[in-house]
């Protein structure tokens, strides 16, 4: 679809890059005409697909997969006050069926919990029907009114994955929380995309619950983006909606809940921060095309490159790998380009003086080059493939460590967050958050920080001096 010409505006200017590489490698087509609603490119599909295929087999460890449907009668949807208050600017609502009006509108889901927990009260009568821990992926509406942006903030979330689950106990919720998180971390080590967890402040906690856990990726402007959240609901929810088990006591008990979702921001962050100026990036596990073969076409042994191409193809397609011949009449320069701005990992280059020396030309995604010898290019290719997933994994360490800057003087907060984020003595109370925010222009984005990435420490709040725990400022998306 896009043209393969013209090199991608630098990284630096980070919002032309990343517009600009949604069009050239094919990811999402923006010219929708409806504001905030995006159309995915067959090639954009491909990696959501590996993507939600590496979420889904952690998810499917222990949660089962479901469907609810999209429209909520507005008096479900209006029972939870707080979820309300937190909604009410967001939603959709379908009042027409055809030329006659509905008697109840209908609210198109921003998230699920009021089509779920309904049938939750119905499917919930005893302690042995718990605990519940269903999820789906969605398509989710939300009238932003911040900017839109394709992957970040749209007004359909094509790619919602939404679990809802139901316990006995306030502790086994929070449990849940807990191996949510672990479940994000593990997501995103697949994706090689290094995430800080902390605490949402209570003001900025999901509607109804009764804390948010989030994960926030770090982007390359240096802003951050959730990517993440688990949310603790207590029996908020359980109470509105009458989700009731019967104890071992035969006493009836509200049940405890927990929600946690991953949109496709999980897509936007791993083409944002693994990208460069020649285009996408990709971990392997997630590369529609793994490998590449570009044969080099001379007069001398065209039939051989040829027939060695596909042997080659059929090897690495046997390996198991998404492997593509590049047999185009194009230069292998011009084929090179097209499949480097598409993010494959790995190119093998096969002509004639090869073919006399038994050797296969590999060049990974970063122009690291290696020549492996014929005989055994399945596994040359797999420890290329695996040396380059490393390099992956360490440049994005590295980079979101440089974006890391452990505040002392409150006078660095500042410059800090014009890379990134900065951690900061903060008190835990709102006023000293809002004095923060004022003073240097950020956000508190959490305390109780989890992250390999920042060493923990304690002391006094950068505003009114009493003793602190270490808390996340910076811009966000
Ligand atoms: N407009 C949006 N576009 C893209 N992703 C979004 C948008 N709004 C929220 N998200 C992503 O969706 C995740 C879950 O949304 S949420 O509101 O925090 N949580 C819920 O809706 C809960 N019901 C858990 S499923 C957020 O952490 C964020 O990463
Ligand atoms: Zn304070």
């Amino acid at each position: 679809m896009s043209e393969d010409s013209g090199s991608l505006p630098s990284k630096n200017n980070f919002s032309e890059w990343y517009n600009e590489i949604l069009w050239r490698a094919e990811i999402m087509d923006v010219r929708y005409p409806v504001k905030g609603l995006y159309v995915w490119f067959p090639h954009g599909f491909a990696i959501r697909k590996a993507t939600y295929g590496i979420l889904r087999e952690l998810l499917d460890r222990d949660h089962e997969e479901t469907l609810f449907p999209l429209l909520i009668p507005e008096y479900e949807f209006m029972k939870e006050a707080e979820h309300i208050k937190g909604f009410e600017e967001e939603v959709y609502w379908v009042t027409n069926g055809g030329l006659s009006k509905l008697d109840v509108p209908l609210a198109l889901r921003p998230t699920s919990e009021t089509a779920i927990y309904p049938m939750y009260a119905l499917w919930v009568r005893s302690h042995a029907d718990l605990p519940i821990k269903l999820y789906q992926i969605v398509n989710t509406f939300r009238y932003e009114t911040k900017h839109t942006r394709p992957l970040i903030r749209l007004r359909e979330i094509t790619s919602f994955k939404e679990a809802h689950t139901v316990h006995a106990t306030w502790e086994e919720a929070k449990e849940q929380v807990e191996d949510a998180i672990a479940l994000y971390k593990e997501f995103y080590e697949r994706l090689c995309v290094p995430v800080i967890m902390s605490k949402r402040p209570d003001w900025d906690k999901f509607p109804g619950a009764d804390y948010t856990i989030a994960a926030d990726a770090v982007m390359p402007d240096g802003r951050t983006l959730q990517v993440g959240t688990a949310h603790h609901l207590g029996d908020n929810f359980a109470k509105t909606f009458e989700i009731c088990y019967e104890d071992e006591n035969g006493e009836q008990q509200y049940a405890f809940q927990t929600c946690y979702g991953i949109s496709e921001r999980c897509i936007a962050a791993l083409i944002s921060i693994h990208g460069d100026d020649k285009g996408l990036v990709l971990p392997p596990e997630i590369a529609p095309v793994q490998v590449v073969i570009v044969p080099i076409i001379m007069k001398k042994m065209a039939e051989e490159v040829t027939q060695a191409a596909k042997d080659i193809e059929a090897e690495m397609k046997a390996a198991g790998l998404r492997v593509k011949i590049d047999d185009r009449p194009l230069r292998p320069g011009a084929k090179y380009y097209h499949w480097e701005m598409r993010g494959t990992p790995l190119r093998l280059e096969i002509g004639p003086r090869d073919l006399e020396n038994g050797v296969v030309m590999a060049a990974d995604r970063f122009g690291e080059k290696t020549s492996i010898p014929r005989e055994n290019l399945k596994e040359g290719v797999r420890a290329f493939m695996d040396q380059f997933k490393e390099q992956l994994k360490s440049r994005a360490v590295e980079r979101i460590r440089s974006q890391i800057k452990i505040v002392e003087e409150p006078d660095e907060i500042k410059e800090a967050v014009e890379s990134g984020i900065a951690i900061v003595q903060w008190c835990g109370c709102e006023e000293c958050a809002k004095e923060i925010e004022k003073r240097y222009d950020v956000s508190v984005l959490g305390d109780e920080i989890r992250s390999e990435f920042i060493r923990k420490s304690e002391g006094k709040c950068i505003i009114c001096g009493k003793p602190s725990k270490q808390a996340v400022v910076g811009r966000s998306y």
